[in-house]
């Protein structure tokens, strides 16, 4: 996304003049907008088009004479004002404590060379800086955080301008998914602590949990689920979420219908059940950073982790609930025999390709941020999000003849980042995919910074994030195995 001065200048005034809607999409935080509560995708998807388009001509040319009177204060839910909207800008408003400036430092941090127009942000002193050594590993992060575009008080309120992550997504899906073994700064009250653990006993587990997720259902549906639906999510069903947001699970109950179900019924001990235990215990080889130690809770065969090298171990996300296929729908009538067997399997193909090719990508982006994380030592980051963003609309398009070989240009999946840094290796850049994958419309990036802190020890890494990204990398990788045995299996037939 490339702005030009006077679009962000008028951005800024669109803010001051009190003329920006909330945002529309917005899934985690404290605040619904009143737009996204729609049940129909045409018609939330027309709001949001609507104020879009108004709101980027407003962008390229501020309006001539400013509003008769002020707009009446956004509405405020649960003590949080609104993240606000401007096309492809969004204002973060900040709570005025230590969390705005925390959050502010952070991203001039890593924007040093973006004004600021509010008149106590200040630009940060020297002494308040990270060490420059530091400042240049935290720079591999920058293409993970959202772009910043400076701060600045309107009507007595600080924001921060962002680059709108969902903006050029026609019918966005955003997932928010709060990342760290520990939901709160280790600095926080004793109390705080407690109710955090109380809020979610698996978060040092499982290192993330679902704060809000909005995708759709293939009839056009808006699906909304909210922090309490994240809360009831533990390790045997965490999975599941993630199969509702790519949508996978609309296709097997289709692949159910249309006389596939043996593909899905796998019982513990048959030959897909293990075929997939081996396929995951493969890709999870030699990584302790992401075996959370719990039992399966169906016998894996026993020669499976007994491969080369130390076991990652299952992840306890993707066992303990057997076979993570959905429990078996209800069968629909059965389809007449071979040939329409086999063009059902053709369309199905398609669209498990799209789905894998999706997944490839964010989990390209997962192993990237990984490893930027990883690199840096400066901040120890507390509280923040994975956002997950891609484009539902890129479902309904046809892939350019793409075949799962072609798919082999991303890094094998499983992986573990951390040995390829150590290796010096490089993941590929954007640059370096084909244009098809670069094009493909997944955005992942790390957001809210109200509580990073330096790291302590100094330059130390930020083990809690990377822990839960990658216990988000694990369950997407499950997803990803899932898929490819799928596509398998329909293939040769
Ligand atoms: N840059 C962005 N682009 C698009 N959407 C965004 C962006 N930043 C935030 N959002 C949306 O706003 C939501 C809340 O953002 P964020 O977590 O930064 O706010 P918050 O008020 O600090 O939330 P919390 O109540 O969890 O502390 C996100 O879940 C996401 O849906
Ligand atoms: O990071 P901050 O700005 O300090 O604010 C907290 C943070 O946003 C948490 O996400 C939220 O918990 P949930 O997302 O789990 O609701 C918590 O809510 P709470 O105080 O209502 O528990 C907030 O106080």
């Amino acid at each position: 996304m490339s702005l030009t001065a006077s679009e962000i200048a008028s951005a800024w005034e669109g803010l001051f003049q009190g003329s920006l809607a909330p945002l529309g999409p917005q899934v985690g935080g404290h605040f619904t907008a009143p737009a996204v509560t729609s049940t129909k995708a045409s018609s939330s998807v027309a709001t949001a088009k609507v104020t879009s388009s108004a709101l980027a001509g407003n962008l390229l040319s501020p309006p001539a004479s400013p509003p008769a009177s002020p707009p009446p204060p956004p509405p405020i839910e649960g003590g949080k004002l609104p993240v606000l909207e401007c096309g492809p800008l969004i204002f973060k408003p900040l709570i005025a404590d230590t969390r705005a400036h925390r959050e502010r430092r952070f991203y001039q941090v890593l924007f040093p060379d973006v004004p600021d127009f509010s008149p106590n942000a200040g630009a940060i002193s020297p002494g308040n800086k990270p060490p420059t050594n530091r400042i240049d590993a935290l720079s591999h992060l920058r293409p993970f955080i959202p772009r910043y575009f400076g701060s600045g008080r309107a009507n007595g309120i600080d924001y921060i301008c962002l680059e709108n992550l969902a903006f050029s997504a026609t019918r966005p899906a955003v997932v928010d998914l709060k990342v760290g073994r520990i939901a709160c700064s280790p600095n926080a009250s004793t109390k705080r602590k407690q109710k955090e653990l109380e809020k979610y006993i698996w978060q040092e587990l499982i290192g993330f949990r679902v704060t809000g997720m909005k995708s759709y259902s293939s009839s056009g549906e808006i699906l909304d689920a909210d922090r309490m639906y994240g809360r009831t999510l533990g390790p045997d069903s965490v999975s599941l979420a993630f199969r509702h947001f790519f949508r996978l699970e609309e296709l097997y109950v289709e692949l159910a219908q249309s006389g596939h179900a043996e593909l899905l019924q796998s019982k513990p001990g048959s030959p897909l059940h293990q075929a997939l235990a081996r396929e995951l215990a493969a890709r999870w080889r030699g990584t302790p950073g992401h075996a959370v130690g719990l039992p399966p809770a169906y016998p894996i065969p026993s020669d499976v982790f007994s491969a080369t090298g130390s076991g990652r171990g299952p992840s306890v996300l993707s066992w303990s609930s057997g076979l993570p296929f959905c429990s078996p729908p209800a069968r629909g009538p059965i389809e007449g025999p071979v040939t329409s067997k086999r063009r059902t399997s053709e369309t199905l193909v398609a669209r498990l390709l799209g789905r894998l090719l999706l997944l490839r990508t964010a989990h390209w982006q997962l192993s990237n941020l990984e490893r930027a994380l990883r690199l840096q030592g400066a901040f120890h980051i507390y509280s923040s999000s994975v956002l997950i963003i891609y484009d539902d609309a890129f479902l309904d398009q046809e892939l350019p003849s793409t075949r799962p070989d072609d798919l082999s240009i991303f890094p094998p999946v499983g992986l573990p980042p951390s040995a390829a840094t150590m290796a010096g290796e490089q993941l590929p850049l954007p640059e370096q995919m084909p244009a098809w994958a670069q094009h493909c419309p997944v955005t992942v990036r790390l957001i809210d910074f109200a509580h990073a802190l330096d790291a302590t020890p100094a330059g130390s890494p930020d083990q809690s994030t990377l822990y839960g990204v990658g216990s988000i990398m694990s369950c997407v990788e499950q997803l990803i195995a899932e898929v490819e045995i799928l596509l398998d299996h329909l293939m040769h037939l």
